[in-house]
């Protein structure tokens, strides 16, 4: 059973479409990647999946049952893109007492903080107050504050803005471990990039329309346009019937195959000539190309080239 079942929800600001329509179910334990460029429509969707707004229609099912925040939102850690911490507080005080709030006792809540701030390499933090600290560091201040009481559900709203690669990595292995542990994972971007490697799931959205769904291995594979690199001892030799090379760096072609060709024809062209082949690989689309050709021509399209 799906840990989360939003089903066709709607959103409309007066005549905007926020959300329209949109249906998906999510995998206990799986990493879900919420995707689309800016004003998609992701924080409506979410901000409808912790609660804070109501859906115009549609339905939300969590753990099977339908969607009441009272009840359910204990159970769900949601880390918006506008971060909410008091500037004035100090680092340890601030996570002590938000932990508080997720219904912890002050002596778990110190606990758990001490060990959070341990593993995110942030102890010598604990006295310093939240204004002192960089966008990056609240980030991570940001983070522990959500996932303290171990939701079942946990929301991240664009998590690695602000953080350098080092800290992105952190927060990456972090991600990776919570879900192994059985954690349920929302990770909301504009940034298609990032939920390459991470998602096991996502869904592109567009103009308040999920345009696409599936897994990312899948979705990749749906789109893909039969085009392969080849690295050879010798590029210039005499070339197979069935491919055209669109680009030659080196050593290195890049070529369409035609439909239907199996690549080892390409490879045993190479091989009964006697020429080296010392790499050979599928070039598969990013999500970026397969967001801009389901889009092409639309301003978000544009926004993704640029
Ligand atoms: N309170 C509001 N009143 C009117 N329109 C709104 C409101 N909030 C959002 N919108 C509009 O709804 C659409 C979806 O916005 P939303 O913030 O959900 O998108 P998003 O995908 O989260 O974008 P971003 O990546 O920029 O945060 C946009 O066209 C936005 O202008």
């Amino acid at each position: 059973m799906a840990l989360l079942s939003v089903q066709h929800l709607k959103k409309y600001y007066a005549t905007q479409r926020a959300v329209d329509d949109i249906s998906f179910d999510i995998a206990p334990g799986s990493i879900f990647g919420l995707l689309g460029p800016n004003g998609a429509g992701k924080s409506t969707l979410l901000r409808m999946i912790t609660g804070i707004f109501y859906a115009d229609s549609g339905n939300i099912l969590f753990n099977g049952e339908p969607f009441d925040s009272g009840r359910h939102i204990g159970e769900i850690g949601y880390m918006p893109e506008e971060r909410g911490l008091y500037k004035k507080m100090k680092i340890g005080e601030q996570a002590v007492y938000l932990a508080q709030l997720r219904g912890l006792s002050k002596s778990e809540a110190e606990f758990r903080s001490k060990q959070w701030f341990k593993r995110l390499d942030m102890t010598t933090w604990w006295n310093k107050k939240v204004e002192d600290l960089s966008k990056g560091m609240s980030q991570k201040l940001q983070f522990v504050t959500t996932v303290i009481h171990n939701p079942k559900l946990l929301i991240l709203d664009e998590p690695f803005s602000g953080l350098d690669p080092v800290n992105a990595n952190v927060l990456k292995d972090e991600i990776f471990r919570l879900a192994q542990e059985g954690t349920t994972i929302i990770f909301s971007t504009h940034r298609m990039e990032q939920v390459e490697e991470i998602c096991d799931q996502i869904i592109l959205v567009n103009q308040g329309k999920k345009i696409l769904d599936g897994s990312v291995k899948q979705v990749k594979q749906d789109f893909k346009e039969n085009l392969f690199s080849l690295t050879l001892s010798n590029p210039d030799a005499p070339l197979p019937a069935d491919i055209q090379v669109l680009k030659q760096e080196q050593n290195k072609l890049m070529f369409h195959l035609n439909e239907n060709v199996p690549a080892n024809q390409v490879l045993l062209h190479y091989i009964n000539q006697g020429n080296n082949i010392l790499a050979f690989e599928e070039i598969l689309p990013s999500l970026n190309d397969i967001f801009i050709r389901l889009v092409q021509g639309t301003p978000a399209a544009r926004e993704f080239v640029a």
